[in-house]
C-alpha cells in the first residue's frame, strides 16, 4: 500500500524550515570592484561629511554676497577677478571686498566667499573685470559641506544588497575591501533515469535535465553559490552515497525528483538511510505538494519535486529564505504585495496555488498575467515569471479582475513574514 501523506499548510512548512538552526550568516572581505550583487555584512556609516568642503555646483565666479548689494540692470556691480580655480584646486588666499575668483564646478569655495554667480549671468568686461546686474544672498549657489550626508550617519544597514548606488558609497568612504556575507554553498543533484545532459540529443522516453540549471540560477539570483553535483539514475544506493558525500561539501543540499510516492521515488528512503529527521513530506500547495525537507546531521536537505514548476516554487518558498537568512537579509521571505488577477481560475482547488506570472501594467494598475501551461510539469510557465500569484485553496474559483496577493521574485528587500492570511483554507 502506498504511503498516505498528511499535507501541512504553507506557513507551517516555512516555519518548520526556518526553525532549523545553523546556516548563520558569516562574513568575508572582498575587493570593491567585485562587490556588486553581494550583501553587506556591516552597516555602512559615513566617516566624513559629504561633500567634505563647501563647493561650487556651477561654473562661475565666487564672490562675497554682501559686495553685490544693490546691483541691478541699471547699476551693475563690478568685481576684480583675482584668480581662477578648477575642481581639485584650492584658492590660496582670503578673498577681500570687491574681489571675485573664477571657479569651476566642484571646486572648493575660497575663504571669504559665500556665493557663486553662474558664468551666464556675468558680463566679462575684461579678464580682470566682471560685472553683475543682480544682488546675491549669502549661500546662493553653494553645495554645503555635509548637505548630502553628515559624518556619523548610518547610510546603508548590514544585510543590504550592494547595488550600483551602494558601490558609489563604498568608494566614497574609502572601502578598498568590502565586508560582505559569504555566499552559502548550495549543492544541487538531479535524480532520474530519464535525464539526459544538456548537450545530449533526445532519445525516446528521455528528457534533458533542466531543473538543475534552473535551480543554479535561482541560487545565484538570491546571492548563493550553486554547486552543480551532476545527475543520478534512480538507484537508491547511488543516491544515498551521493547525498551523503555532497552534504560534506556544501552548506545546504537540494535534490530534484523522486520526492513523490512512486516506485523509483527515493527521497524518503535517502532520508531514512542517512538517519535524517523529516520536517514534512507534503505541503498543501500546488505545484510543489510533494516538497520534502529534512534535517540530516544538522544540515538542511531539500527534496524538491522533479516537476519543473513544482521544483521552481518549492525553491522560492523554502530554500530562498534559508539562503537569505544566511546572507544577513533581515527580511528573508519573498516580498508580498497586491495585483489584479489577469486570468480566470474557475476550478476550485483545495490547495493554495502559486501561479507563475508576469507583472504588467494596464491603465495604471498592475496586472499579474499567468504565462504558459499552469501545470506542475510545465517548464514553459516559468520563463519570464517575475511573480507568483497566490490563490488560496478553498471552495471557490477566481476571476480575472479580482485583487490577489502576489510574491515578487526579482525583489531583494523581502518580507519579514508574508504567510499570514494567505493559506487560511486547505483540505487534506
Ligand atoms: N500516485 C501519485 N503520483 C504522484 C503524486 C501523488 O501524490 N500520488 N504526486 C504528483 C505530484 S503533485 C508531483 S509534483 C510529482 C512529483 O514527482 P517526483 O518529485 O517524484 O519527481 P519524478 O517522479 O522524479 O519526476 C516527475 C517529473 O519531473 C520530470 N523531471 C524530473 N527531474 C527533472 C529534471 N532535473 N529536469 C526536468 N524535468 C525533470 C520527470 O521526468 C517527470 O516527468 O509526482 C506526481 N505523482
Ligand atoms: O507536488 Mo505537485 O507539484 O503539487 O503537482
Ligand atoms: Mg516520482
Amino acid at each position: 500500500m502506498v504511503e498516505k501523506r498528511k499535507p501541512i499548510p504553507v506557513d507551517e512548512a516555512v516555519r518548520a524550515v526556518m526553525n532549523v538552526g545553523g546556516n548563520e550568516a558569516k562574513k568575508e572581505t572582498i575587493p570593491l570592484a567585485n562587490s556588486y550583487g553581494r550583501v553587506l555584512a556591516e552597516d555602512l556609516v559615513a566617516d566624513h561629511d559629504v561633500p567634505s568642503f563647501d563647493r561650487s555646483p556651477y561654473d562661475g565666479f565666487a564672490i562675497r554676497a554682501e559686495d553685490s548689494a544693490g546691483a541691478n540692470r541699471n547699476r551693475p556691480v563690478h568685481f576684480r577677478v583675482i584668480g581662477e580655480i578648477g575642481a581639485g584646486t584650492v584658492f590660496p588666499r582670503e578673498v577681500n571686498a570687491g574681489e571675485a575668483v573664477r571657479i569651476m564646478t566642484g571646486a572648493q569655495i575660497p575663504n571669504g566667499c559665500d556665493a557663486v554667480v553662474m558664468l551666464e549671468l556675468v558680463d566679462e568686461d575684461s579678464e580682470e573685470d566682471i560685472s553683475i546686474k543682480r544682488a546675491f544672498s549669502s549661500g546662493d549657489n553653494i553645495s554645503f559641506q555635509g548637505e548630502d550626508t553628515e559624518k556619523g550617519a548610518k547610510l546603508v544597514p548590514k544585510g543590504t544588497l550592494v547595488d550600483p548606488g551602494v558601490v558609489a558609497l563604498l568608494a566614497t568612504f574609502g572601502y578598498v575591501e568590502v565586508p560582505v556575507a559569504i555566499r552559502p554553498r548550495v549543492g544541487i543533484i538531479a535524480t532520474g533515469s530519464e535525464l539526459l545532459d544538456v548537450h545530449e540529443p533526445l532519445e525516446p522516453g528521455k528528457i534533458r535535465n533542466s531543473n538543475a540549471y534552473m535551480m543554479a540560477a535561482q541560487v545565484e539570483r538570491v546571492g548563493g553559490e550553486p554547486v552543480l553535483l551532476g545527475k543520478l539514475p534512480d538507484d537508491l544506493n547511488a543516491c544515498v552515497e551521493a547525498v551523503s558525500n555532497a552534504l560534506q561539501e556544501v552548506d545546504v543540499l537540494i535534490t530534484t525528483g523522486g520526492a513523490s510516492v512512486g516506485d523509483y521515488d527515493y527521497v524518503p528512503d535517502i532520508i531514512e538511510r542517512l538517519g535524517g529527521n523529516p520536517l514534512f513530506n507534503k505541503v498543501a500547495m500546488r505545484p510543489g505538494s510533494v516538497t520534502t525537507v529534512a534535517e540530516i546531521n544538522g544540515q538542511l536537505f531539500f527534496g524538491l519535486s522533479g516537476n519543473p514548476s513544482a521544483c521552481f516554487v518549492g525553491f522560492e518558498l523554502f530554500v530562498r529564505p534559508i539562503l537569505c537568512r544566511s546572507l544577513f537579509f533581515d527580511k528573508p521571505h519573498l516580498k508580498r504585495t497586491k495585483a489584479t488577477l489577469g486570468k480566470d481560475y474557475p476550478k476550485p482547488n483545495p490547495f493554495t496555488r502559486f501561479v507563475r506570472a508576469t507583472l504588467e501594467e494596464d491603465e495604471g494598475r498592475f496586472v499579474a498575467k499567468p504565462g504558459g501551461l499552469d501545470k506542475s510539469g510545465s517548464v514553459t510557465s516559468i520563463a519570464g515569471a517575475d511573480v507568483l500569484i497566490a490563490l488560496p485553496g478553498g471552495s471557490r474559483g477566481y476571476e480575472a479582475g479580482m485583487g490577489v496577493d502576489i510574491f515578487l521574485l526579482e525583489d531583494h528587500k523581502g518580507s519579514e513574514w508574508p504567510w499570514d492570511n494567505i493559506v487560511a483554507s486547505y483540505k487534506s
